[in-house]
């Protein structure tokens, strides 16, 4: 009794100590944008201006859209935040945003997030890693996504197709409300399955398809497992002393096991396929032709190298598409005058291609075009960007530096709904991006696959696929909006790419 007493004590005294101390230490580092005489919005103990994830868990980007609300609704051009207590600096005016990410891109060439190639290999992908490796890298991955090599992909995107196809008539004469996001995630799973690992995933005819389970769960966070990567974000060097992972065990050991066991049987049979994974592959064994773009370097790809790239194409490359295509036929639903002239075009162009979706045609469809880029400026799956800070940078207007290891804020989601840049924001409305329109707008207000170097790798194989399951579904069926969605959106906290909380239902007629 006397002994549990005391260590009772004790352990308030400690809990107590480290309380005083976690306090004094944020308040202190809450001067910092003060010091620099940069405005910035009041963070509190200890999360800073990040919500509290145990009390009302928040998006993150849906916080930076308030932070810019805010920021911009007081004339501010740019300003400080704190995530939890690591400052970071938060552009506002579209000049500053081409700046950071194109101008003066040799100050801001990492993203600033956390990687332990050491401890979790499959955490050192394009995404994450920084400075000299991302270059290299960088340089050797973009001829993989040039206009020719999706040319050659593209039969494989379309012979997923037919799985789609025949899912969403079995489940229009259901008459039942369709979960179109999760139609479209095992469309593009099979799509970026085949394509970055070269498997026929099939996840239409196996519900619990372990691409499916293992994608689901690596965009996914718990409470927790926020709060370690926030960790991991704030205080790097303590994460890598702790050898702190960020991918799942079972997700890392998953995706492993299925590249070298890929790898290993193309390379024993002489397989050779149209794919990611063939470029990866090469890439491998020094086989790209210069003649291509390819600068040979002498170094090649190590099989953990091959890993963590397949699995950051699959990860990036399935949520944002399917994301992209269910918002655009949520729109649809409610806007049928424009559902009407996209499957009219599709119709027309189609028509001038035997009836077969092929690449020329795709191309062809620059109404479906407007419709994608409006979608993505109302829903853009990633919806906030980040650099950090690499080269001490005296700003070009200001008497203020920010200094090296500082992250960058790009408020993707604010610069959508500025109304100075989009008049009647939350209107849908495709017209925006018309040669005429899209040419009269600063080309840094709409960042939905970012800008400069180190924008999206993937876009054009992005767009293509989205046109490609947009085409395949208007064709054939009409859609309308089904009550079971929540409206308005409530947008969930746990998903690192936009998506709202109760799913989008919509019902499905034959043409
Ligand atoms: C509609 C579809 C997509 C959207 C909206 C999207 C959006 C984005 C955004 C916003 C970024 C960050 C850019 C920046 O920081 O400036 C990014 C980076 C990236 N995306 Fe995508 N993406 C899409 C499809 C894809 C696909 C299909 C792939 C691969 C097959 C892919 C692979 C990547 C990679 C590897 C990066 C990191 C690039 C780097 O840091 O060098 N994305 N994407």
């Amino acid at each position: 009794m006397f002994v549990t007493e005391s260590l009772i004590k004790d352990l308030v005294g400690v809990v107590v100590a480290l309380v005083v101390v976690v306090v004094a230490y944020s308040k202190w580092r809450y001067q910092y944008w003060k010091k620099k005489n940069l405005p910035y919005v009041q963070p509190t103990v200890p999360f800073g201006n990040l919500s509290n994830p145990f009390y009302k868990r928040e998006n993150f980007g849906v916080t930076m859209f308030q932070l810019y609300k805010e920021m911009k609704g007081k004339g501010w051009k740019h300003g400080g935040i704190f995530f939890l207590t690591r400052p970071a600096y938060f552009v506002i005016e579209p000049d500053y945003v081409r700046n950071v990410m194109s101008k003066d891109f040799q100050h801001f060439v990492d993203r600033g997030f956390y990687y332990n190639e050491k401890d979790d290999p499959l955490s050192a992908h394009l995404f994450s890693i920084g400075g000299q490796k991302w270059r290299n890298l960088r340089t050797k991955l973009t001829p993989t996504f040039t206009s020719g090599k999706m040319k050659m992909m593209f039969p494989t995107v379309v012979e997923c197709e037919g799985g789609l196809q025949k899912r969403i008539e079995e489940e229009s004469l259901k008459n039942e409300p369709i979960n179109i996001k999760e139609l479209l995630a095992r469309f593009t799973t099979d799509v970026i399955g085949s394509c970055a690992f070269g498997l026929n995933c099939d996840t239409f005819s196996d519900e619990n398809s372990p691409f499916r389970v293992y994608g689901q769960k690596i965009l996914t966070a718990s409470a927790v497992e926020t709060l370690k990567r926030l960790i991991a974000f704030n205080f790097p060097d303590i994460a890598h002393f702790l050898s702190l992972t960020v991918t799942p065990k079972d997700v890392d050991k998953f995706f492993r096991k299925m590249v070298t066991d890929t790898v290993n049987h193309r390379e024993k049979n002489d397989v050779i396929r149209k794919d990611f994974m063939q470029l990866l592959i090469d890439l491998k064994n020094n086989k790209l032709a210069e003649e291509d773009g390819y600068k040979h370097d002498g170094k090649t790809l190590t099989l953990e190298e091959i890993a963590a790239q397949s699995v950051v194409f699959f990860v990036a490359g399935f949520e944002t598409s399917s994301t992209t295509m269910a918002f655009a036929l949520y729109e649809l639903s409610k806007h049928q005058y424009i559902q009407d002239k996209v499957r009219h075009e599709i119709n027309t162009v189609l028509a001038k291609h035997d009836n077969k979706i092929t690449y020329e045609a795709i191309q062809e469809m620059k109404y479906m075009d407007q419709v994608i880029d409006e979608t993505l400026r109302k829903y853009p799956p990633v919806s906030f960007l980040t650099r950090e800070c690499v080269r001490d940078y005296k700003h070009p207007d200001d008497d203020i530096v920010i200094e090296k290891g500082t992250t960058v804020v790009i408020p993707t989601l604010g610069l959508h709904y500025d109304e100075d840049y989009f008049p009647d924001a939350e209107k849908f409305d495709p017209e925006r991006f018309s040669e005429e329109n899209k040419n009269s707008r600063h080309r840094y207000v709409y960042i939905p696959f970012g800008e400069g170097p180190r924008m999206c790798i993937g876009m054009r194989f992005g767009i293509m696929q989205s046109k490609v399951g947009l085409a395949a579904l208007l064709r054939s069926h009409i859609f309308t909006l089904n009550a079971k969605t929540q409206e308005p959106f409530e947008w969930r906290a746990d998903s690192f790419v936009l998506a709202v909380e109760g799913d989008i239902w919509l019902n499905a007629q034959k043409v």
